[in-house]
């Protein structure tokens, strides 16, 4: 009997991000929507033919989807709020699309981080009454379109039970998971069209199994799934969990009468031998060996010696060979990359070869196939190589960080006594207005560099190019009255990518983009040796735009956490080691911008909350050390200098101790989409430092009025004392065109003068 391979969920975007030129085709007007279904078919059909010719028995299908999984499984179930005016039927692609982006007539629906990764979705808004219905057979078409081209495939759902814990609702004291008995008929129905039309297994995923979960919530998958695998006796279901182990609800789990249950043993080695002990005979284990969320090659032979044991006391039948999770988030082939280190790349997998990884370990330990033995050798002979490289150590950088002191993280003063100084330093209104970095990429800026980068554009000839959108972009922030500028970052491809392609230790990759939501991608660099600083990174740049004004430019960095979680991290060294490493290097940038005359200096943390451990018993120690790295990275600056941070996609309960212990002088949020309600964390904290709360949410195309503003800045007031407050959009403007910046931060100047004047408010206190 040999060993089974699964995948379970590919990467969508397209090797050459096929499916962004479609959508962004689509979305301007320039292709009708059947251009935009024809090139999605073509994706999911060359991803089939793919993970076939790679020996994938259980290839996914229902992993695609035109923005978003979870909007996806809304439609599905037809959760759409009223305000889209969807009226029963086929959902049409206007309003898909409308519920992913907004339209004209109504806002998109709220995007968050998919647990502890760096892809949205969007979040399902469910109502007390919600009614649901089977509006959308996406997951029956694509596994018939499959069908058709000669492929079996295993398709995936979004578990009826995450969806709930997943959506909200604007009614408050109410939790969607009421919803399940309403909702497990849908899942019944579509479990039955499937069956029908001869699925033998279906993917069900279910990651909110890897949470803190209360009675309620294990009741809930109890009785899920007591009616789900009821439906169709012989279309089996694999209960997929992932991104950690099931520790204390696996008991709950192992009651389940499920034909298969996936295991996360990358985030949750310890669940093999548990589970392997615990398990019904008849259950089928789907081990998720291979790393989802990393790009590391894997030690392939120690696998095989870890599970050959295990598979001969249980036998083969029982196991089947998996990734962690979805391959949804790494790149999707390395061989596209010519320009890496050929050592960095041979330590290296993508998602074609994690697949091809499985295969191989999968024909070993079936005793099948030529060469499979030999693969498992070479890869180990490589990370020997790797274990072994000089690349991947610097004594330097090692005996630093274990000279680092504590003093080293603190700021020379108490917060009010660097307020006072900076304050005299810089003479800022009450109020300041201010934005959060990067102005509009326009298309002639991605295309100056995309050039340049060709090599078509001299080195000359972009940065007089960059000089000259820099020195127009603080004119006009003069013109209109900002108090403090930025440079505008359009020298920059991404905020971590632009820092990664600076510093030692990291790699970086021409085509390795992952998706980060809808069309937008990122192509995270890969951390593999330890962080180091060659020369500054960020000097030039800021210097250049603060020798164009007589007003304060901020300096604009990426925070140490930030850049850890948007990277692929090293996996021989603890990623708080890595943390530190990163912080030291932007320590020395921080101080070498004070040193250039940059007053102000911002340090972006949006990844903070992101990378809060998915188990509440582990979020102490990531927060200590978060805190930590953030210090060493801004407290090598005399009191005079002002440190800011800057959050988004975050909510702040959960962290807010954290946020205090950072001790930026001040810190701007995301708050104008909420309507300040993220504000109240701030409020019962007391925090004693300056706010800028968001008063803009950029999310959105269309322009805040004054008076929509000023109502902002009014309600920030109830929770703040005015004299803390500052006036700042919700994130950087990178994703707007400047027709709706100029206005919008017009009227924010006008709203917080207005709000000045008329509060009596002068000089910040
Ligand atoms: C704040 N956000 C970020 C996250 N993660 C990051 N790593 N960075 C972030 O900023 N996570 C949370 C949020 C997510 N938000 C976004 C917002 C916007 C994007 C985005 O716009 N991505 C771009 C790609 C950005 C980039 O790398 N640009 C490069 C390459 C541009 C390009 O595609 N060039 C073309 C040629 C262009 C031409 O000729 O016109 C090419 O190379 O083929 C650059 O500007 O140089 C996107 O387009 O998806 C992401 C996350
Ligand atoms: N400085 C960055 C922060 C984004 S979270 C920007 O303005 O785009
Ligand atoms: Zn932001």
């Amino acid at each position: 009997m040999s060993i089974q391979v699964a995948n379970l969920g590919f990467p969508r975007i397209g090797l050459h991000r096929e499916l962004k030129t479609a959508l962004e085709s689509y979305w301007s007007g320039k292709s009708d929507a059947q251009a935009l279904l024809d090139s999605a078919a073509q994706l999911r059909a060359a991803h089939w033919q793919q993970q076939k010719a790679l020996g994938v028995t259980y290839i996914p299908s229902n992993d695609f989807s035109l923005y978003d999984h979870v909007l996806d499984a809304s439609v599905m179930v037809g959760a759409i709020p009223d305000i889209y005016g969807w009226e029963g039927g086929d959902v049409p692609l206007e309003t898909y699309f409308a519920l992913a982006r907004g339209s004209s007539a109504v806002p998109a629906l709220e995007m968050t981080k998919w647990f502890d990764t760096n892809y949205h979705y969007m979040v399902p808004e469910l109502t007390r009454d919600q009614a649901f219905c089977l509006a959308s057979t996406k997951p029956l078409d694509e596994f018939l379109e499959a069908k058709a081209l000669g492929i079996e495939t295993r398709p995936v759902l979004l578990g009826p039970v995450t969806y709930l814990k997943l959506a909200k609702s604007k009614e408050p004291g109410f939790d969607p998971l009421i919803l399940l008995p309403e909702l497990l008929p849908v899942y019944a129905e579509i479990l039955r069209h499937l069956a029908v039309a001869g699925a033998d297994w279906v993917q069900i995923d279910e990651p909110a199994l890897v949470l803190d979960l209360d009675d309620r919530s294990r009741t809930a998958f109890r009785t899920a799934y007591d009616q789900l695998t009821a439906v169709a006796p012989k279309l089996k279901i694999m209960l997929t969990t992932y991104f950690g182990g099931l520790d204390d609800n696996l008991s709950t789990i192992l009651r389940l009468p499920i034909a298969g249950l996936h295991l996360d043993l990358v985030r949750g080695p310890e669940q093999l031998e548990l589970v392997t002990a615990m398990a019904p005979a008849d259950l089928v284990l789907s081990l998720g060996i291979i790393d989802g969320r990393n790009v590391w090659r894997n030690d392939l032979e120690e696998w095989a010696q870890k599970l050959r044991p295990v598979i001969e006391a249980r036998g083969a039948d029982k196991f089947i060979l998996a990734p962690s999770c979805s391959l949804l988030h790494v790149p999707i082939d390395l061989d596209l990359e010519q320009d890496l280190e050929a050592d960095v790349k041979s330590w290296l997998a993508f998602a074609v070869q994690k697949l091809g990884e499985l295969g191989a370990l999968a024909q070993v330990l079936s005793g099948t196939g030529e060469g499979a033995q030999d693969k498992l050798a070479e890869a180990g002979r490589v990370l020997a190589l790797r274990r072994a490289s000089p690349k991947t150590r610097n004594r330097q950088v090692r005996d630093r960080l274990a000279d680092v002191t504590s003093a080293q993280r603190r700021r020379w003063s108490e917060f009010a006594d660097r307020w006072r100084l900076q304050q005299a330093q810089l003479s800022l209104p009450a109020l300041p207005t201010t934005t959060i970095g990067s102005f509009p990429q326009t298309e002639a800026v991605r295309k100056a560099r995309a050039s340049h980068a060709r090599g078509q554009l001299s080195d000359a000839d972009y940065e007089a190019f960059l000089r000259k959108e820099t020195e127009a972009a603080i004119r006009w922030q003069e013109e209109i009255g900002l108090d403090v500028l930025v440079h505008g970052e359009f020298e920059r491809n991404d905020m971590v990518q632009y820092f990664g392609e600076q510093l030692i230790g990291f790699a970086f990759t021409k085509h390795g983009w992952v998706q980060s939501y809808g069309s937008r991608c990122v192509r995270p660099p890969i951390i593999f040796g330890d962080v180091a600083r060659p020369q500054p990174m960020t000097v030039a740049w800021t210097t250049y735009a603060q020798a164009q004004t007589k007003r304060p430019v901020k300096g604009m960095l990426t925070g140490p956490i930030t850049m850890l979680q948007w990277s692929f991290v090293r996996d021989d060294l603890g990623r708080d080691e890595v943390c530190r490493q990163i912080a030291l290097a932007l320590r020395d940038e921080v101080c070498d911008l004070e040193a250039n005359g940059i007053g102000i200096i911002q340090v972006d943390e949006p990844a903070i909350r992101e990378g809060l451990p998915l188990r509440r018993a582990d979020w102490n120690a990531y927060l200590d050390w978060a805190v930590d790295c953030f210090r060493l990275a801004t407290s090598g600056v005399a009191d005079r200098t002002q440190i800011h941070t800057h959050m988004c996609y975050s909510e702040f309960n959960d962290i807010i101790d954290a946020i205090g212990r950072m001790d930026a002088d001040v810190i701007s949020i995301e708050t104008a989409r909420s309507k300040m309600e993220l504000l109240e964390a701030f409020t019962s904290y007391h925090y004693p430092n300056q706010i800028g709360p968001g008063v803009y949410d950029i999310h959105a195309p269309r322009c805040p009025s004054r008076e929509e503003i000023l109502a902002l800045l009014a309600k920030a007031a109830q929770h703040l004392s005015a004299d803390q407050l500052w006036v700042n959009p919700d994130c950087g403007l990178k994703t707007r065109s400047w027709e709706e910046v100029r206005p919008a931060l017009a009227n924010m100047v006008a709203a917080a003068r207005q709000f000045r004047a008329e509060s009596k408010l002068t000089a910040a206190q």
